[in-house]
Parts: structure tokens; C-alpha cells; sequence
């Protein structure tokens, strides 16, 4: 079976560079929200991405893959995997763009087993913009940040209003302020 990935991204884009904002490298990123199934620090089963501020305009994230990622026995769940992936990625465009955004498509070429105990090693960077849509992908290796490759992604990210949440979720209106420029 041929692995050779589509055009990517699929269509013409400009390189923005980060917002003036954007979190210096080295800065640990913490929760967007608490309760977030990929980053939270109040969801027990959570797979609690640990995320930072890499160089060259990346966002880093570590995921330890424990018992309750299980898919086979010893083995992280790929469904997991791709959330975790979700993840990173949404930080990356959220973190380096400064925009709410939210993924209207994730792809994932899953490469190698992920064991429990493992660290994956989660590299997300921007690929391009195109009016609303926001092109990102990362490269997840095992245990080390040059470990063997085990996982790909590249995701289609899509710039919406804050009301976004407001309106679909339970964000709470009152949050809406010019400072509040990322994901709740
Ligand atoms: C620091 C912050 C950290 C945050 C981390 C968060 C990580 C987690 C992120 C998530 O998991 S978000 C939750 C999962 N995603 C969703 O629930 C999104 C559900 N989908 C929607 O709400 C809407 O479909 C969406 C906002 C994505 C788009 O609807 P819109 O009506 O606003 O826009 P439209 O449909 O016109 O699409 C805008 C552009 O994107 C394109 N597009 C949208 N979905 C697409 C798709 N699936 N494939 C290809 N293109 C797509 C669409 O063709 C169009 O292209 P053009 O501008 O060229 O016309």
C-alpha cells in the first residue's frame, strides 16, 4: 500500500508569522480549560497533555501513555492517540495564532505501536493559512523528542467567532473580552 501523503496543505496558503503575543519559547502552556478531555488537570481519565512553546515557531506536548489509554493490552488506544494529536494541534494554532479555532478535520497515519509507559514526543507546527482555514501537522515520537517517529498528523483547523461556544457549547458569555483571544 502506498504511504505518499496528498498535497499538503490541499490549497494555496500564506505563512503567517506567530501573533506578537504568542508565548515566548520555553513557556509551559497550561490547561485551556480545566475540564478538557486532552489537557485538563480536573478530568481523572484525561490523557493530560503537558504542553510548551518549542523553537522555530512549534508547539511541543508530551503525552505518558498509562493503563487507562488502552486499546490491546499494553497498547495505547488509537482513538486516544488522535485526540492527543487534536490536542496539540489545537494548541498550536490557538497559542502561536492567538484565534479561536476548532478542528473541521484530522488526519492520522499511525507508524509504530505506542506501549504503555511510553512518552510521546508530540512536535505540532502552522503550515499555512487561507482566510479562516489554518493548515497544521506534527510528527509524535517515542520517548525522547528524537525518538522514532510513531505517529503523523496533519489537521484542517477553522477560525470561528468566540460565540462559537457560547451559542453550541456552555462557554459562559461574560468570558467574551477583547483579551480572551484563544479557545476557553
Ligand atoms: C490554545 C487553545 C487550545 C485549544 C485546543 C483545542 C483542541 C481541540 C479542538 C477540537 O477538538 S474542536 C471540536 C471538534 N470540532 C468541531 O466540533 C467543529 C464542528 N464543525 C463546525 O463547527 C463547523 O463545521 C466549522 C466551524 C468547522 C465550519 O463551519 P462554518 O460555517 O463556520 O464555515 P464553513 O463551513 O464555511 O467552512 C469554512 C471553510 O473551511 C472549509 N472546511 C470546513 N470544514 C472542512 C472539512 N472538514 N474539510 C475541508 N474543508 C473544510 C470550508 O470548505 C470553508 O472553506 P472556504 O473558506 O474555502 O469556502
Amino acid at each position: 500500500m502506498s504511504r505518499v501523503p496528498p498535497k499538503w496543505p490541499p490549497v494555496e496558503v500564506e505563512h503567517p508569522a506567530p501573533h506578537p503575543d504568542a508565548p515566548e519559547q520555553g513557556t509551559k502552556l497550561g490547561p485551556h480549560y480545566a475540564h478538557c478531555f486532552g489537557c485538563g488537570d480536573e478530568t481523572e481519565g484525561g490523557l493530560h497533555l503537558q504542553t510548551e512553546c518549542g523553537h522555530d515557531a512549534t508547539i511541543i506536548a508530551q503525552f505518558h501513555v498509562t493503563d487507562a489509554h488502552q486499546g490491546a493490552p499494553g497498547l495505547a488506544h488509537g482513538g486516544l492517540l488522535a485526540c492527543a494529536f487534536d490536542e496539540a494541534l489545537g494548541s498550536t494554532v490557538g497559542q502561536l495564532l492567538r484565534k479561536p479555532a476548532v478542528t473541521g478535520k484530522l488526519e492520522t497515519d499511525f507508524l509504530r505501536p505506542v506501549p504503555v509507559g511510553s512518552t510521546l514526543h508530540i512536535a505540532g507546527k502552522l503550515d499555512g493559512v487561507a482566510g479562516r482555514k489554518v493548515y497544521a501537522s506534527a510528527d509524535g515520537r517515542l520517548d525522547a523528542p528524537d525518538g522514532p517517529i510513531a505517529l503523523r498528523a496533519r489537521a484542517l483547523f477553522v477560525i470561528v467567532d468566540f460565540s462559537h461556544f457560547t451559542e453550541h457549547g456552555t462557554a459562559d458569555p461574560r468570558d467574551v473580552h477583547p483579551d480572551r483571544d484563544i479557545n476557553p
